[in-house]
């Protein structure tokens, strides 16, 4: 008999990649205990389950996959103690998490073209970040001290990211190392954002201390925030979400293709580990940002990019699930469970290069804009 593979109920086409070499079954990912995890050898989790040494301990699992960038929620350290397999899935929906970015500054009529940049955290997503906002003609600083210097043309401090207009945060959540990032934007840093700052957070929510978020944020409310990424998920706080001009149940990287390719990196790397033939072209996170820079957008060109980008990711509907269940939830519980609902029926979103617009920009800029971010028009 195949081994038994169980893998979270929140990763699409799991039978399609892995039934070939498994035997698959579901399970609720935040939920999932010990006593649930019978002769299953090997186990494939998003990030709500919490992967240790008491998960594990009596079990016969031989593999852990995640089919997420973050990998804060394993305990690495053990896993290789016990010389169980594991793997995560790097880049899978970085580009999933630009389109956020880019789809929140449109949704936010921010217009790139003439305000500087600061990236938190210039890895896979940080760095197409860094890559896509350049490209769109956008003045853009990178802070990362763990990473070559030379990687990107402009490097800086973290004051030098905190003072730019729109800050983005892609930082993952560590909490030892030389520069570990929990709470690493609390009240002293969110006190140097210049006037009329904008925040991404959509790392990790507790890189940001959302308590001082909020004291601050109602003291300036020159600040605007995007927030996709809660410090105590699944529940959201109602006052933080209020003084947000946009919030989201942590569904950046929540395109289709996206999590698609989370589940063939998994499937790709599992079958390395039991030596299985693999079921589909082997996986890589496919998305090579172009390099070319578009040519200044007038304020409507502007619009029309705006419009088509919003027609191809309609963030607002993402923001107003959100809205209708953290203002109409009666009870703490109610709000955690609407939220992992939230992610578990998340609509299938296509990214930019999968979705044609009707409507093709009569305007030269605009449409090579558009195809600078993805929009397949030729
Ligand atoms: N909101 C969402 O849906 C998603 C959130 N994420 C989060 O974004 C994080 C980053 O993803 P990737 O870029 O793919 O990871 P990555 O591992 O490729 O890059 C992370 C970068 O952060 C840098 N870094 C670490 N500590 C830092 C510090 N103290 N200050 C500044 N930079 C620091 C690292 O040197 C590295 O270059 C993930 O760990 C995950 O937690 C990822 C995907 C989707
Ligand atoms: O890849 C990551 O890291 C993410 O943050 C995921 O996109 C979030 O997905 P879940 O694992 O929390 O469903």
């Amino acid at each position: 008999m195949k081994p038994l593979i169980l893998v979270d109920e929140n990763i699409p086409e799991a039978e399609l990649y892995f039934e070939n070499f498994g035997r698959v079954e579901r399970f609720a990912g935040r939920n999932l205990t010990a006593a649930d995890l019978g002769d299953a050898k090997a186990l494939i989790v998003r990030s709500v389950t919490k992967v240790n040494a008491t998960l594990l301990s009596a079990s016969q699992v031989e593999f852990v996959g995640t089919c997420t960038i973050g990998t804060d929620h394993i305990d690495k350290h053990w896993l290789t103690s016990q010389r169980i397999g594991f793997s995560s899935a790097p880049g899978c929906n970085a580009n999933s998490v630009v389109e956020y970015v880019i789809a929140a500054l449109a949704y936010a009529e921010v217009d790139w073209q003439n305000l500087s940049f600061g990236v938190v955290g210039c890895g896979n997503v940080g760095g197409s970040v860094y890559r896509a906002l350049s490209n769109l003609g956008a003045e853009v600083v990178g802070y990362d001290p763990l990473i070559d210097q030379n990687k990107f043309p402009i490097m800086g401090s973290l004051s030098d990211v905190l003072s730019c207009d729109v800050i983005c945060i892609h930082a993952p959540l560590t909490r030892d190392g030389e520069f570990p990032t929990q709470y690493m934007i609390a009240a002293d840093e969110l006190m140097q954002l210049k006037p009329g700052a904008l925040l991404v957070s959509a790392g990790r929510g507790a890189v940001v201390n959302n308590e001082d978020l909020l004291t601050v944020k109602k003291q300036r409310s020159d600040l605007r925030l995007i927030l996709d990424v809660w410090a105590h998920e699944p529940w959201v706080c109602k006052e933080l979400l209020a003084q947000a001009a946009i919030g989201t149940p942590h569904i950046a990287g929540y395109s289709w293709d996206g999590k698609v390719m989370g589940t063939r990196m998994i499937s790709t790397a599992l079958a390395q580990f039991w030596g299985a033939a693999i079921s589909s072209e082997p996986a890589s996170n496919v998305v090579t940002p172009s390099c070319s820079r578009p040519l200044p957008l007038s304020s409507e060109a502007w619009q029309q990019v705006r419009k088509i980008i919003l027609q191809s990711y309609d963030i607002a509907s993402d923001d107003q699930r959100l809205r209708n269940l953290v203002n109409n939830a009666s009870s703490r519980e109610d709000v955690e469970r609407g939220f992992d609902q939230l992610r578990r029926n998340y609509p299938e979103r296509r990214e930019f290069r999968f979705t044609s617009p009707v409507d093709k920009p009569s305007d030269l800029a605009a449409r090579q804009c558009l195809e600078t971010l993805g929009f397949p028009f030729l």
